[in-house]
């Protein structure tokens, strides 16, 4: 089974190996449509189909799987959100999201001055390419949970539903 992941960043990528060991799993970049920094649950969802539509449609892929990270506000606290999706060779879309932490509002302030999460973690870590490491997840639970872990998690909910289906 070939399974097309719509980004290359190894959290995201290797998050599906872990989930399906059986399968050939490829990372291609796809474009989100969305904002590279999205805003709301709404947003980071819609980047997350959009991307497993295209994986999808993607010559042999059987299923086509989209991880798309972003924040979301509830009242003034912004917390990290982050949502997945799979389309299969039927055009099903199955979708589930990641666990969310507040974030501390110097992070906060970064975002609203329009930087990318990604970037602002660099900066508050003095790490480099903490998106495609442990994360800003990774960071703020003291590395008891990394990008990739919660990545799995999303996966896991992607394949028993869509697995639910097959039966
Ligand atoms: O190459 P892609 O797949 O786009 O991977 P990415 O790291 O840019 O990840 P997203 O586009 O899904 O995430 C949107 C933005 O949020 C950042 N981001 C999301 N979650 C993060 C995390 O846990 N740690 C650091 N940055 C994160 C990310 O770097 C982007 O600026
Ligand atoms: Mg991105």
């Amino acid at each position: 089974m070939k399974i097309y992941v719509g980004s290359k960043n190894p959290t995201k990528v290797d998050s599906v190996k872990r989930v399906f060991p059986e399968a050939e799993v490829v990372g291609m970049e796809v474009e989100s449509k969305v904002a590279a920094q999205p805003f709301s649950d709404e947003e980071t969802l819609e980047g997350a189909i959009n991307r497993a539509r295209e994986c999808a449609s993607h010559h042999k892929s059987k299923l086509g799987i989209g991880l798309e990270g972003g924040v979301m506000e509830i009242e003034d606290d912004l917390y990290l959100c982050n949502w997945g999706a799979l389309v299969d060779e039927k055009e099903n879309v199955y979708s589930a999201s990641g666990a969310r932490i507040r974030l501390p509002d110097e992070v906060k302030a970064g975002l609203e001055k329009g930087k990318e999460l990604g970037d602002v973690m660099d900066e508050y870590a003095d790490k480099h390419d903490v998106r495609s490491n442990e994360g800003a997840i990774g960071i703020f639970t003291n590395g008891l949970i990394h990008r990739e872990d919660m990545f799995t998690h999303v996966v896991q909910l992607l394949k028993g539903q869509w697995e639910f289906d097959q039966q």
